[in-house]
């Protein structure tokens, strides 16, 4: 019997590969889990920003579920840039009918660099409709604030919000985000019981395009392998944090992570990848 496990992305697009769905899938690789994909946008975007988004049609992302679910299920999923209410109502209604697997929901509302990802309206929806679907969320502080609805500046803010997008929300389990916290690297995790702080050291490169799907694609291939959630969530940390001490000068603006970074831990950096 065949025991490769397989994950699937329904994200946007990058075509410079940093961020999205090409981000996802080079995760996905690197941590040994057969990636698959489904687009919900085609965005024109690169280390300066987005240049365009254009979203596919509601009637052809439910083919393309169905394209996948009809023939490889996926033994973990993950949402990114889901643009519009008609989408994330459809993914949805699907996702209640695969409850039993996995699901790490990265709320992408704006980029690193302050575009919008996903219309306004949506914002309501994503809490009503999908974070009590979650096996996990995973919300940078900028969404974190507006799933909590107020501004979240500090460690204790950061463990409320997480304690409240699970008790409150209805999310299985939360890591709050604090890539865009002065000091350290502080991820804070809640699953119900305990909280978990996650910290690494901060990185002073402005390379940190792609940083919240790749670690989010990092949990949902760890999830796909049967890890517990803290246990994909500390993987994710690892990875991440690798990624971007290597990170790639690529670009005129900020540059991607390394998704073969953590391979490199411990070697000089020779190449002279972050910075
Ligand atoms: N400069 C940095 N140095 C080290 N870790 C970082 C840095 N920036 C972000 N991270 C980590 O990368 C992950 C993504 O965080 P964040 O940047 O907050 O998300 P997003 O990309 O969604 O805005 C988190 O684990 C965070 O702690
Ligand atoms: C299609 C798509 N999805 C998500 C992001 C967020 O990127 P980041 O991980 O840098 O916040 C992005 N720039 N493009």
């Amino acid at each position: 019997m065949m025991n490769v496990k397989t994950a699937l992305t329904i994200a946007g697009t990058d075509p410079t590969g940093g961020a999205g769905i090409q981000a996802d899938l080079k995760a996905f690789q690197e941590r040994e889990v057969y990636g698959m994909s489904v687009l919900t946008s085609a965005v024109a975007q690169n280390t300066l920003g987005v240049q365009s988004i254009h979203n596919l049609p509601t009637a052809f992302i439910e083919q393309q579920l169905k394209s996948v679910f009809t023939d490889i299920k996926p033994h973990a999923i993950k949402t990114g840039m889901i643009a519009t209410i008609e989408m994330m109502e459809l993914i949805a209604d699907y996702f209640e009918q695969y409850r039993a697997i996995p699901y790490c929901l990265d709320p992408v509302m704006v980029a690193t660099s302050g575009d919008v990802l996903m219309e306004e309206a949506s914002q309501t929806m994503i809490k009503e409709r999908l974070v009590p679907l979650a096996t996990i969320v995973t919300p940078n502080l900028s969404e974190t604030e507006i799933l909590v609805g107020r501004k979240v500046t500090t460690i204790r803010a950061m463990e409320e919000a997480a304690i409240e997008i699970v008790n409150e929300l209805g999310a299985q389990t939360a890591v709050v985000k604090g890539g865009h916290l002065e000091g350290g690297a502080v991820d804070v995790f809640y699953d119900g019981n305990q909280i978990h702080h996650l910290i690494s050291e901060r990185f002073d490169t402005p390379h940190t395009h792609g940083t919240g799907c790749t670690f989010s694609a990092v949990i949902t291939a760890e999830l796909a392998k049967g890890k517990s959630v803290l246990e994909a969530v500390k993987r994710g940390k690892v990875y991440i944090t690798d990624a971007i001490r290597y990170s790639l000068k690529l670009g005129k603006g900020n540059g991607p992570t390394n998704h073969w970074g953590y391979r490199l831990k411990g070697l000089p950096n020779e190449r002279g990848y972050s910075k």
